[in-house]
């Protein structure tokens, strides 16, 4: 009898080019590997990495870097894609899933400035780089004074335009910087009360296709539970609200020393610069569904507080 067993074939990984998105199918293939799973990458270009002139909610929003990975999973070249969560939409199209959200980094943002120390120190009517909407408003209402100017591109491009003189500073989730070994780059952190993160923000998510059973069984050990009970809230404040990502929404829930998860959103009116609507509670959360009501009812607080 022949004792070797075919091989089974390698789990493909679908991947965006940047150097981010690089380096998290690398993280997840090792992590994978570890386990003895046999993985290889897929490089692909999506729309999102393209269109550079235009502020991703003008073009379509944030699916622009999702669409061409799921196409890949539909037809079969890939079975995982590895997402940074907070790019992902709130509704997966049918036949998808995220098998799992793993453990966060770092989810604030970060001050970068070749000059200056933090927001505070920036002078007068100085330049900030920045195509968030969430983060325009956020900066406007700390610092009314400031010019913010739309900033697009990858992280080593958007580096590359701040040091090239055309910002005095810039504003990036300090976990892609922290994962490309460049947190000297980071001037400051911002708090919680000064600028609150995207939902999602900081951790990665690897979605699937619904039916590949074998490879949620596969990725189940990568889910970190905290995180996804925190993401779970975060992402049914933005979903109750109507959720794009042309919507300024901020919201981040994280686990408390009393054990609660604590959940905080913030919303504003591009067209109302003085407007920012801010919401908090906690509860004691074990379920999924537990969360989303804790977002939910967040959610409701933001409308109450003047939201449209
Ligand atoms: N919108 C692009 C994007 N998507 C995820 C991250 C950072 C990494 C993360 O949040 O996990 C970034 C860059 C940024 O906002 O500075």
């Amino acid at each position: 009898m022949n004792a070797s067993t075919p091989s089974p074939a390698p789990i493909v990984i679908a991947t965006r080019e940047s150097r981010l998105a690089l380096w998290q199918a690398e993280h997840v293939q090792a992590l994978l590997q570890a386990r003895g799973h046999a993985v290889a990458l897929l490089g692909m270009t999506t729309r999102g990495d393209q269109i550079l002139d235009r502020a991703l909610s003008k073009v379509g929003g944030k699916g622009l870097f999702v669409k061409e990975l799921e196409a890949a999973l539909e037809d079969g070249r890939a079975g995982i894609a590895v997402h940074s969560l907070k790019d992902v939409p709130m509704d997966l199209p049918a036949g998808f899933a995220l098998a799992c959200v793993m453990e966060r980094e770092d989810p604030r943002d970060a001050f970068v400035s070749p000059r200056y120390a933090n927001l505070d120190a920036l002078p007068q009517g100085a330049v900030v780089g920045t195509s968030s909407l969430r983060r325009v408003v956020l900066l406007r209402h700390a610092r009314p004074d400031l010019r913010i100017e739309p900033l697009r591109g990858n992280l080593d491009t958007r580096l590359r335009k701040l040091d090239d003189g055309q910002f005095d500073a810039i504003v990036l989730a300090a976990a892609g910087l922290k994962r490309l070994g460049l947190q000297e780059r980071i001037r400051a952190v911002f708090t919680p009360e000064q600028m609150l993160p995207a939902a999602g923000q900081g951790a990665l998510a690897i979605e699937v296709r619904a039916h590949r059973a074998d490879l949620l069984a596969a990725l189940a050990p990568l889910a970190h539970r905290p995180t996804w009970l925190a993401v779970a809230a975060e992402r049914a404040v933005s979903r109750a609200l109507g959720g794009s990502c042309s919507m300024p929404l901020a919201a981040h829930a994280h686990f408390g020393t009393d054990g609660l998860l604590h959940l905080r959103a913030a919303w504003g009116d591009p067209e109302r610069p003085g407007l920012l609507v801010r919401a908090d509670a906690g509860a004691a959360v074990a379920t999924e569904p537990e969360a989303q009501a804790l977002g939910e009812r967040v959610a409701l607080t933001l409308r109450d507080g003047g939201m449209r």
